[in-house]
């Protein structure tokens, strides 16, 4: 059994009012899914519909003409796109305020050119180009960030060029006695998938932004797959990179572990594209798994279910995939499945006593038969101790058939008129219910008003011996007067929850979305004034003129931290 997946719909930048070209329309809401969120938020009847990308505003190209020739000189006219979709297509990322925007046409900032290298050392040299001509740079690979990071902002430059890397997709080389694959940056994880799939490997790093998303995005955000636990995050998989700066190429990752200074790569994971441009990443690769079992169990209680991840994690059998969702994640899952097995299931989980039911998912993948029976009893041994509702693999199963089935239903809740977003943190394993329950009410607080009743709902789905993440998610219906002021006020208080008071935080303001624009403010209180200023400096050395990715990341002291071109 190949560990490959498929791909239902074409990627086309051009359409970013929604996650796939068809948007809502392809997988519009059942009925029974609608009434509840009727009843449940006071959604009213309506549909709101992304409208035609024709209508939006998209101000003329500022790029200078020497630096279209210019650039042009280096990849080519073909790459050097100035037309209005290409641009429009670039404009920012896919988090709700982004999708909200480009359906408004308010607060759109779209780069003034795109650029489509094929080689790292063409994207050497367009970055050249641009320091010559005073332009700034927004690396940009599946364009799928959520919290700015690909937002076109130009900062204090002549013009900003979106560096687009789709034509960097080729696996470089496999070296299957070492385990390790080096792709280019521009390859979407479906695609590295499937050529790592012919030399019977896999990466393992399935996020939910999976079929968009790149190897270089990957690695710029320090990005968390479904199945962490089993074959770690992006930055554990990272055994060298080759980064294009504006001072020249720089190589990192020469051996698997070295005693020779800091570990400098770790400098690169999680830039966000303001110190150069990934060219290439060496990964740690794993023989794909010929087998798998995914199963669901009920716990009765979020405190329960936290307990059992803390034990899974503590004693070292955790799942691949381990992720428990919260009394509220696990009624709206149920909700929104509907028929005759939701109504079976309540009455039976009635019948065990279960008053407060939290969904725990639980996935192993192994090379053989053998291997998977002996990960999955000795994690069964620990989740047995918690007495859990067992639901066996029709439910786990169904979790895995919908893992990336989450874009496509927020497409079709935007349709509906309904705010949908969600943030992530990680703490420790001792502050995890204070901060549950303080982000949950941050967010519940901040979206109430006359005739909207928000669902907040959480999940684990990152765990660690000491902690984990917390991934919540929100519905309320959508303010037609200020959608994207309703959601920014949320957020901020639930960042301030983060933050904690006192200087303190009491988790990180990321757990793997990254800084980009949104969390840009929050990080000199989580790093420190000297993190930040170490920052900076590195900054300065890489970037001299700081053409790339303006306004995201570094906490520049001095500067506002948004942008004026983002209204
Ligand atoms: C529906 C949805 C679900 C998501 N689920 C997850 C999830 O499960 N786990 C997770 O970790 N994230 C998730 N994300 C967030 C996002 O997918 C990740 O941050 C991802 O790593 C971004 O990859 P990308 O190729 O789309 O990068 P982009 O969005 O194009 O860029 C992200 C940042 O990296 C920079 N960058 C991109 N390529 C390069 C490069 N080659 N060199 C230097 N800088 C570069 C950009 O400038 C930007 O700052 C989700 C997003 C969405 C919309």
């Amino acid at each position: 059994m190949c560990h490959t997946v498929a791909v239902t719909e074409a990627i086309d930048h051009t359409v970013r009012g929604s996650w796939t070209p068809a948007g809502g329309a392809r997988s519009p809401l059942p009925a029974h899914a609608l009434r509840w969120l009727r009843a449940r938020t006071g959604l009213e009847e309506g549909s709101t519909p992304a409208g035609p990308s024709s209508v939006l505003p998209v101000a003329e190209s500022a790029l200078p003409e020497s630096a279209r020739a210019a650039l042009a000189g280096v990849v080519d006219d073909a790459n050097v796109l100035l037309d209005r979709d290409s641009r429009l297509g670039r404009t920012g990322g896919l988090s709700y305020v982004d999708l909200i925007r480009r359906r408004s046409g308010a607060g759109l900032a779209a780069p003034d050119a795109v650029v489509l290298p094929e080689t790292p050392a063409q994207v050497q040299r367009v970055l050249d180009v641009c320091v010559e001509h005073d332009i700034a740079v927004v690396p940009f690979g599946g364009g799928t960030s959520v919290v700015g990071g690909v937002t076109a902002l130009r900062g204090d430059k002549r013009a900003v060029v979106a560096l687009d890397l789709a034509q960097l997709d080729r696996l470089v080389s496999v070296d299957p006695v070492s385990r390790i694959a080096v792709l280019q940056a521009g390859v979407r994880a479906p695609d590295a998938e499937r050529l790592l799939g012919a030399h019977g490997l896999t990466l393992g790093h399935f996020p939910q932004s999976f079929e968009r998303a790149t190897i270089g995005g990957f690695a710029a955000t320090r990005s968390a797959g479904q199945a962490s636990s089993g074959y770690g995050r992006f930055e554990d998989m990272v055994e060298g990179l080759r980064m294009a700066t504006p001072v020249g190429e720089w190589r990192l990752g020469v051996a698997p572990a070295s005693a020779a200074g800091p570990d400098l790569r770790q400098l690169v994971l999680g830039s966000e594209g303001t110190l150069g441009v990934i060219t290439e990443v060496a990964l740690r690769v794993r023989p794909a798994p010929t087998v798998r079992r995914y199963e669901g169990f009920v716990v009765d209680g979020w405190e329960r279910g936290v307990a059992v991840v803390r034990a899974l994690a503590q004693q070292r059998e955790l799942a691949d995939v381990t992720r428990l969702s919260d009394m509220d994640e696990t009624e709206v899952s149920v909700a929104l499945s509907g028929g005759l097995k939701t109504k079976a299931l309540r009455a039976y989980l009635n019948l065990r006593g279960v008053d407060r039911p939290c969904l725990l998912v639980l996935g192993w993948e192994a090379e053989d038969g053998r291997e998977l029976a002996w990960k999955r009893a000795a994690a069964l041994r620990i989740v047995h101790t918690f007495s859990p509702v067992t639901l066996g693999s029709t439910a786990g199963e169904s979790w895995r058939h919908n893992r990336f089935a989450g874009p496509r239903q927020r497409d079709a809740l935007l349709d509906v008129g309904v705010c949908v977003e969600t943030l992530e943190t990680a703490t420790h394993w001792s502050a995890i219910p204070a901060l549950w329950s303080s982000v949950r009410g941050a967010l519940t607080d901040a979206l109430t008003a006359p005739g909207r009743r928000p669902v907040v709902m959480c999940h684990i789905s990152h765990a660690y011996e000491t902690g984990a993440s917390l991934y919540f998610t929100a519905i309320v219906p959508r303010d037609p007067d200020d959608p994207v002021g309703q959601w920014q006020r949320a957020k901020a208080a639930a960042c301030q929850a983060i933050a904690g008071a006192g200087g303190t935080p009491v988790g990180t303001i990321t757990h793997h979305h990254a800084v980009g624009t949104d969390h840009r403010p929050w990080l000199s209180g989580e790093i420190g004034e000297v993190g930040a200023s170490v920052l900076d400096a590195v900054k300065r050395r890489l970037d001299p003129t700081g053409i790339l990715n303006p306004g995201k990341l570094i906490p520049t002291p001095g500067q506002a931290d948004q942008d004026p071109q983002i209204g």
